[in-house]
């Protein structure tokens, strides 16, 4: 696809575009309400300027917390032999969970933890439902699967408008402490902040719950992705391995990841760049016009998706040059602008005014995850495991990753 094209249809100048209202698309943007048809929120942008990367900061506690939970665990699993074998998809997925509810609810972690249990729960039910033929008024029937469903939704509903009640009250009170995600939309919410064209925005009670719901789907399992090809990747090129763990040995030693030697990180940022673009969580965008517009030199009437190829996009030789599909971190070497023939054809966090808002958190995560996994551990691809990126709603590994780890 022309990156001018993907440019143009992201940028969305002309206002024509919204992200789509097809259900699988919905389930992914607005997370499981969609299925009870509640609306898109349209109030997202209005908590970009709180969730700055400075106040992140006051997250790194929470990563560390988690990185030591996952460390202990991994090196309980290897146990007194030194090596062992771990499956570390599933692993990284309960990690990223973890971070998020600890992220986002801070000291109402765990009953974040719990609404993410739920909704965990939940996905499963609704891919079936969307599989399922479509019989209009069907879901309101009381049968065992919309029963179950509507119980969990409700479950889900009630703690959270608990948790952001008694937020709410403590923050007028100015007891709360607010450098959540939850407090964060809540503070960003509480004051008057009017859009581009003068109107108010603030979010119901519904639209934070909705809100608080989407940091789950698109924060959790997009990370996990990126740190489970990571670590394949890095099993697979043991070069790329050693380099990596020689430049955090260098910047952190033997101690904890800080937030300042994070961003000094070269190597990994480059590793971790390179495995955006060839296994890109989301592989793709949509857009679905709104009324007949032209992109580029065809017109297309109001109704119709336009599918953003982000995967085969990351691997076109044409823009990557013959290597396209190799692992080569250095393309990076000189960053994003200067890795590809054309301009514009990197983009694993979306482009233009709905980029990725977590895009910040989540590659600090992820430093900080892989940093510690260096400083504990080298790794290898266990035999049983079988190479095969899988698009469900990511990119997953279809068989897991059993990996071989050994302490250093
Ligand atoms: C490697 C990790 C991640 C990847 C690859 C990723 C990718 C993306 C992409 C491609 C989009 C744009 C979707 C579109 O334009 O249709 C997006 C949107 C979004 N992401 Fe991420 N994401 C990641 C991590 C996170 C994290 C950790 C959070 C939250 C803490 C997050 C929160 C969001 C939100 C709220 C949106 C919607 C923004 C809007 O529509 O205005 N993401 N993400």
């Amino acid at each position: 696809m022309d990156p001018e094209l993907v440019r143009e249809v992201l940028s969305d100048k002309s206002g024509c575009l919204q992200k789509p209202r097809n259900p699988l698309a919905r389930l992914l943007a607005s997370g499981l309400a969609a299925y009870e048809g509640q609306k898109w929120t349209k109030h997202r942008r209005i908590i970009n300027p709180a969730f700055h990367l400075e106040k992140l900061k006051h997250m790194m506690a929470a990563f560390s917390l988690c990185c030591d939970e996952l460390i202990d665990r991994w090196d309980g699993l290897i146990g007194g032999r030194g090596s062992g074998e771990v499956d570390v998809w599933p692993e990284l997925q309960s990690f990223t969970g973890d971070v998020i509810s600890r992220a986002a609810f801070g000291s109402s972690y765990r009953e974040g933890r719990r609404i993410f249990e739920l909704q965990e729960e939940q996905a499963p039910l609704v891919m079936e439902v969307l599989q399922s033929l479509y019989i209009p008024g069907y879901r309101y029937l009381p049968t065992k699967k919309n029963k179950k469903m509507m119980a969990i939704s409700k479950e889900v509903g009630d703690i959270l408008r608990s948790m952001i009640e008694q937020r709410v009250q403590a923050t007028r009170k100015g007891e709360a402490k607010n450098n959540d995600l939850l407090g964060l939309l809540l503070e960003s919410n509480m004051t008057d902040y009017p859009d581009t064209r003068g109107y108010r925005n603030n979010m119901t009670i519904e639209e934070v719950i909705e809100e608080c719901k989407l940091f789950y789907f698109a924060g959790q399992e997009t990370t996990s992705v990126l740190l489970t090809w990571t670590i394949i990747a890095l099993s697979m090129h043991p070069d790329w391995q050693a380099r990596a763990r020689d430049e955090v040995s260098q910047v952190f030693g033997k101690n904890k990841p800080d937030y300042e030697g994070l961003n000094r990180l070269k190597d990994v940022t480059m590793v971790l760049h390179e495995v955006l673009r060839l296994y890109p969580p989301a592989s793709m965008l949509i857009r679905e016009t709104t009324k007949e517009m032209q992109v580029g030199n065809i017109t297309f009437p109001a109704g119709v998706h336009l599918v953003l190829p982000i995967l085969s996009m990351h691997h076109d030789a044409e823009f990557w040059g013959p290597d396209s599909t190799e692992f080569r971190p250095d393309r990076f070497g000189e960053g994003i602008s200067k890795a590809s023939k054309v301009q514009g054809v990197f983009f694993p966090f979306g482009r233009g005014p709905r980029i990725c808002i977590g895009q910040g958190f989540a590659l600090l995560e992820a430093k900080m995850a892989l940093s510690r996994i260096l400083q504990q551990f080298s790794f290898e691809l266990s035999p049983s495991y079988a190479h095969a990126p899988y698009t469900a709603i990511t990119l997953h590994p279809q068989h897991g990753a059993q990996i071989i780890f050994h302490r250093i």
